[in-house]
């Protein structure tokens, strides 16, 4: 079993499937694959109008995939992996790209289109080999592949097909259907490999990995080896990059064309053949990232290696500085900034823009009136109005708001098409208003989970300070005197010690976050080694009780500012938990209390390194060898917007800023705490526990 040989290669190395599929898991479980499954993050938003070919296009959305979990885990994870594996499988017909349709509706057009024909499934893969140097530098290798395999549908009828439909199979799948299931019922005949259209050729996968461990020259553990040209019935032309000079990066990559398993190999009219690849030696490549495949001066066609010269390296370039230190990732010079920045926009032929080309710039530019308008209909109170009488048209909102009937109405449809607010006619055609499932959930006052708080800390206090963000970049320190006219070293004395009012809307803010993120970081880690709890600055108390709920052993000790102490039974009144309790103090001047384990939620961000160490001297000399520290923080990972805008907004807040989690894991070990790890909560917050050495 080719497998065999390769699993004991593969016995002690760190995989990874950057994927969600269930299918893909059960796949390689199956296959005696041992691995660690970590979903990518990438957002499969590539233009396929770039792509000469559909597998193309699967082949670099796995790319990215694999590339975002490879690339993230460092930070994230605290940990390289060795290998990562990401695939990307679609459904073609007529030329076009089938995904997962964003409805029934899309289901119902796709299956349609698939009914009585023949079509294909193709599967792009990618392996990315990971090879971390003594100075921390990663080496990747990416090898890529795809497998197409043609699928043949019966003619269905409309009611086979909307039955089909309403089963909810057709959902989370490519072109609509799941071969493996109900969606068996529709195929007519498979050629080629099954696994390929359930998401994962594993047989291919097998032989890349043969080829990988098995027959390349030197071994993957020493450098990067170039992928040999197989000979079997995929063709492969192997490639690989030169090393930037500054960068120890290498990439080798082999794209496979794959012809059916069992047929002799042979072009295919919409992929390039073998010798196609290697006779373009000059033409703009398939992918997005304009490759320009150059063959370098001594090696002969398909024999020896190909200069790989593309933004895309130069774009990896980027990503590979950034691993190395985000502070100091200086990137290339413009010219590879512009490709990468160019791979979004497309100049046509005739030099118009098409309108998906600006999406995401437009998006991003009326990201703040967006951010506005749910600020405004929250302050108004549009959506407890809506709660409590849904079905108001904007004329009824507007008396009840005291507003103008123009502006509401106004408000009200942006609501809905930020998907805040629903609407359907009423007499006339007069729009009535209900709230969203986002509405419910979460932006009106008595939800469980209420962000309505922190909206309203976001309304009168971010936003001010966030209109003074080129000063803030400027001088590089918070706005709060431009913003509020008060100058503040200290953020928390001011907010707590002005009026009564602007102290509970922060409480109320950080109330709303703590009990969104409260179940995720108590949940983190098994805390079940520590008797008592320290959360300092843990404000309300809401991720106390939390902790008390998951960890029936803990008893939990909130430290905050007398004000805060005072202001936090407003927000428990009936709580009987008494595994918590309040003690007022400041963790910058008075002994903390004694405790096994010190909780810091959304505190470090906060502040400079310099007072971030002092507070760190004073759990480290009150935690006993053993003690551990549990910090919860949004770790800058280089991906998300949500953790560098957060880190954007603590530059314009406090004297504070997000860090990674390497970053505080270094902080924590010059305080003697070391076997950090770190969770990644899917949640506002990750959650990072590290224990005190000595
Ligand atoms: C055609 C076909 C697709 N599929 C599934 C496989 C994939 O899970 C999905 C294609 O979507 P993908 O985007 O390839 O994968 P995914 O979104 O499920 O997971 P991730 O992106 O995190 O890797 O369709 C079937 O299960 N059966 C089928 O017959």
């Amino acid at each position: 079993m080719v497998l065999r040989p390769v699993i004991s290669k593969l016995l002690g190395k760190l995989v990874v499937l950057a994927s969600s599929s269930p299918r893909r898991l059960e796949i390689l479980h199956n296959a005696g694959l041992r691995f660690e499954v970590v979903p990518s993050w990438f957002k499969e938003t590539l233009d396929k109008g770039l792509f000469k070919a559909p597998y193309e296009y699967a082949v670099e959305t796995a790319k990215q995939k694999a590339l975002e979990v490879a690339r993230r885990m460092p930070f994230k994870h605290l940990k390289t992996p060795d290998i990562v594996i990401g695939a990307d499988t679609i459904v073609t017909v007529d030329g076009k790209i089938l995904e997962k349709p964003v409805d029934k509706d899309d289901a119902y057009r796709m299956l349609s289109s698939l009914s009585g024909k023949e079509h294909s499934v193709f599967t792009g893969v990618a392996i990315i080999l990971c090879h971390e140097k003594e100075n921390e530098e990663v080496d990747y290798q990416l090898i890529d592949f795809y497998e197409e395999t043609k699928v043949k549908f019966a003619d269905l009828s409309e009611d086979m097909l909307w039955e089909y439909i309403n089963s909810g199979e057709p959902m989370d799948k490519a072109g609509g259907y799941g071969i493996q299931a109900l969606g068996g019922m529709l195929v007519e005949y498979v050629h080629g490999d099954f696994l390929n259209v359930v998401g994962f050729p594993l047989n291919h996968f097998c032989k890349q990995l043969d080829l990988i461990y098995n027959q390349s020259t030197s071994s993957t553990d020493q450098e990067c080896p170039s992928v040999h040209v197989s000979n079997s019935s995929s063709h492969a032309t192997s490639t690989s990059t030169q090393p930037p000079p500054k960068m120890s990066t290498q990439f080798s990559h082999s794209t496979s064309s794959s012809t059916k398993r069992n047929s002799e190999p042979k072009p295919r009219p919409n992929s390039p053949s073998a010798s196609q690849t290697h006779h373009t030696n000059d033409s703009p490549s398939f992918s997005p990232v304009h490759k320009v495949m150059k063959k370098n001066s001594n090696s002969e066609v398909g024999e020896g290696s190909w200069m790989l010269v593309n933004s895309l390296s130069k774009r990896i370039e980027i990503q590979s500085a950034e691993l190395q230190d985000p502070e100091k990732a200086t990137l290339p010079s413009t010219p590879s900034r512009g490709q990468a920045i160019e791979l979004n926009v497309t100049e046509h032929e005739d030099g118009e823009l098409k309108k998906e080309d600006l999406e995401q710039i437009t998006e991003l530019m009326d990201g703040f009136k967006a951010s506005k308008a749910l600020f405004t209909a929250s302050e108004l109170c549009i959506f407890d109005l809506l709660q409590s009488r849904p079905g108001l048209d904007a004329a009824q909102v507007a008396k009840e708001i005291k507003a103008s009937v123009k502006g509401t109405e106004r408000l009200l449809e942006a609501c809905v098409s930020l998907g805040l607010l629903k609407s359907k006619d009423g007499m006339h055609h007069n729009p009535l208003y209900e709230n969203a499932d986002l509405a419910v959930r979460f932006l009106r006052s008595d939800a469980p989970f209420s962000l309505r708080g922190y909206i309203q800390h976001c309304n009168s206090t971010v936003w001010p300070l966030f209109s003074h963000l080129e000063s803030a970049v400027r001088e590089g320190t918070n706005q709060r005197e431009r913003a509020f006219g008060k100058k503040s070293d200290d953020v928390f004395q001011d907010t707590y010690y002005n009026s009564q009012e602007v102290k509970l809307r922060f409480m109320k803010a950080m109330h709303s976050i703590a009990k969104v993120t409260g179940k995720a970081v108590a949940t983190a880690f098994d805390l079940s080694n520590f008797k008592t709890a320290c959360d300092l600055g843990g404000c309300t108390g809401a991720l106390a009780y939390e902790l008390t709920k998951a960890h029936p052993g803990l008893s939990v000790t909130v430290f905050d500012l007398p004000a805060v102490v005072e202001m936090s039974e407003h927000f428990y009144p009936q709580q009987k938990d008494n595994r918590v309790s309040f003690v007022a103090g400041d963790f910058f001047q008075d002994e903390l209390p004694k405790a096994d384990l010190y909780i810091l939620a959304r505190v470090l961000h906060d502040w400079p390194d310099e007072k971030v160490h002092i507070l760190l001297t004073e759990i480290a000399d009150a935690a006993a060898p053993g003690c551990a520290v549990l910090i919860a923080e949004t770790m800058l990972d280089g991906q998300t917007p949500y953790s560098a805008l957060q880190s954007l907004n603590m530059l314009v807040q406090t004297e504070g800023r997000e860090r990674t989690a390497s970053k505080y894991a270094e902080m924590l070990r010059k305080h003697r705490f070391g076997k950090t790890h770190v969770v990644h909560t899917k949640n506002f917050l990750d959650a990072v526990i590290s224990i005190k050495i000595s």
